[in-house]
C-alpha cells in the first residue's frame, strides 16, 4: 500500500503497475455476495472471520499512521478499502521464502498460475545443491485453508550477492503456445478460493470438515447429556482428539468420502452397549497408542476389548482403510448417515442437483464470484454424497453377513 502511494518514486513501480490492484480473493467481494454464496461452505465463518480482524487491524494500525502524518501519504491511499485490496494481493501472490526472509512478493515468482498435480516449473534457491522434487517443502497431507506457498529447498540463513538468485527450473515438459504452470501446494477447493480466489473441478485435494459440535448436537437428539459427556471423555482417554481450526474442532471427509478415523472411534466409542463401554473404560489406559502404527493396533485392540465374538481375521491388518471397516457397526453407520444430513442441510435449500445445473448454467468469466462458489459448493455437497454412500455401503456389507 505505500509503495503504491510513492507511485514512481517506488522502487517497485514497475512491478506494481503490472500486478493487479487486487485478485477476487472472497474477501473483497461484496461481504452480502459473499454471505449468500459461500452460506454452509467451508468458507462461510472464516471469510466473515478475516473481515472482522483486517478491518480491527485497520483500526488499530493504519488509522493512527494516517493520522500521525509521518508517512507523508494521503488518507486514501491508505485507505480501508486499498488495505482490503493489499491483503488480497498478499494472500495470492506471497511466497514463503525462507526462514530468514520470511514471506515477501517475489516478481517473477508470482507469474504462473496454479495447477493440481501438472505443474511443470518449480522454484529454488540456487544456494541449495538438492533437486529434491517435494513439492514447496510442504506436508502434501495438510490441506488446511491458510497453507502458504513456499520456494523449494530454500536456506535459513542469509548469503551473499548473487547467491541469493532464486532458480526456476522446469519438471515437466511444455509444448509451444501451452501455458506454464506452477503448484502452489496440495490444496483444496476451499483453500484455494480462500487464498487465490479460485477452484479447480474435481480436485483430488478437497475435503469437507464436520465440527465436532456437529456430532454433539446429533448426540443430544439421541442421548442425555450425561451420557454423551461420558462416552466423549471416554474417547479422548484413549488418547484421540479432532483437529483443532481456528475457531473449531473438527473431522475431516476425504474427496472419496471416507470420515477421519477419530470420528468413526467417537461414533463407535458412542455407540457401544453400557458392558461393553464399561469393559473400555476399565482398560482405556493400557490402549492408548500415539504414532500410526500404533493407532491401527489400538483400534485393533478397541474393537478386541468390546466384541463377545472372537475375530481371528483382525490380528494380521495393517492397513487404515482396513481397520477403519471394523468400526462400521450399523449404528456407526446410520449416525454418518445423519451428520452427513446435518451437514448438508447447512447449504440451504437447493439441492447438489440444483447446484449442478445452476454451474453447468454459470459462466466462470462474467460471472466469477457465483461460479466459484458454486464450484465449491458441488465439491463440498458431492462429498458427503459420498460420505452417505460409504456409510450405507459398509452396513449393507455387514447385513449381507448376517443372512
Ligand atoms: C500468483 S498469481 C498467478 C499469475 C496471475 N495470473 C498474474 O496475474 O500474474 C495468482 C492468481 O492467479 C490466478 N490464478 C492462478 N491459477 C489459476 C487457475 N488455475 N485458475 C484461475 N485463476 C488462477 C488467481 O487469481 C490467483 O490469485
Amino acid at each position: 500500500m505505500y509503495e503504491r502511494a510513492r507511485g514512481a518514486e517506488s522502487p517497485w513501480d514497475a512491478y506494481l503497475r503490472l500486478i493487479p490492484d487486487r485478485e477476487p480473493v472472497p474477501l473483497i467481494w461484496p461481504a452480502d455476495e459473499a454471505e449468500r454464496l459461500l452460506a454452509g461452505t467451508e468458507l462461510d465463518k472464516i471469510v466473515k472471520q478475516d473481515r472482522q480482524f483486517i478491518c480491527e487491524d485497520w483500526k488499530e494500525c493504519i488509522e493512527p499512521l494516517i493520522l500521525s502524518g509521518e508517512l507523508e501519504v494521503g488518507p486514501d491511499d491508505f485507505s480501508l478499502e486499498n488495505y482490503f485490496s493489499a491483503k488480497s494481493l498478499l494472500s495470492s501472490r506471497s511466497f514463503r521464502i525462507d526462514s530468514y526472509h520470511g514471506s515477501g512478493m517475489v516478481p517473477l515468482a508470482d507469474l504462473f498460475n496454479h495447477k493440481t498435480g501438472g505443474e511443470h516449473v518449480h522454484f529454488t534457491s540456487a544456494i541449495e545443491t538438492s533437486d529434491s522434487d517435494s513439492e514447496d517443502g510442504e506436508d502434501p497431507s495438510n490441506t488446511s485453508s491458510d497453507e502458504q506457498s513456499t520456494i523449494e529447498n530454500s536456506a535459513d540463513i542469509p548469503s551473499a550477492g548473487g547467491d541469493e538468485d532464486l532458480e526456476m527450473i522446469v519438471v515437466r515438459g511444455v509444448n509451444a503456445g501451452e501455458e506454464v504452470f506452477n503448484t502452489y501446494g496440495t490444496m483444496g477447493n476451499a483453500a484455494l478460493l480462500h487464498r487465490y480466489g479460485f477452484t479447480e473441478i474435481d480436485n483430488p485435494y478437497d475435503i469437507v470438515n464436520i465440527d465436532l459440535a456437529l456430532v454433539t448436537k446429533w448426540c443430544s437428539t439421541k442421548y442425555s447429556r450425561r451420557y454423551s459427556k461420558a462416552r466423549v471423555s471416554l474417547w479422548h482417554n484413549l488418547g484421540y482428539s479432532s483437529c483443532t481450526g481456528q475457531d473449531a474442532d473438527y473431522f475431516e471427509i476425504s474427496y472419496d468420502g471416507e470420515p477421519q478415523l477419530e470420528l468413526l472411534i467417537l461414533l463407535y466409542v458412542i455407540s457401544l452397549k453400557s458392558d461393553a463401554y464399561d469393559k473400555l473404560a476399565s482398560v482405556a489406559h493400557d490402549l492408548i497408542g500415539d504414532d500410526e502404527v500404533d493407532s491401527i493396533s489400538s483400534v485393533v485392540k478397541v474393537v478386541r476389548v468390546t466384541s463377545h465374538k472372537q475375530h481371528p481375521e483382525i490380528n494380521g491388518l495393517e492397513k487404515l482403510s482396513d481397520v477403519k471397516k471394523l468400526l462400521l457397526k450399523e449404528n456407526v453407520c446410520s449416525a454418518l448417515a445423519s451428520l452427513a444430513d446435518m451437514r448438508e442441510s447447512l447449504y440451504g435449500s437447493d439441492t447438489l442437483e440444483d447446484d449442478r445445473q445452476k454451474l453447468q448454467a454459470c459462466s466462470s468469466v462474467n460471472e466469477r464470484n457465483l461460479y466459484h462458489s458454486l464450484v465449491l459448493r458441488v465439491s463440498e455437497r458431492t462429498i458427503l454424497h459420498k460420505l452417505k454412500k460409504y456409510s450405507s455401503s459398509w452396513s449393507r456389507t455387514k447385513k449381507r453377513k448376517h443372512l
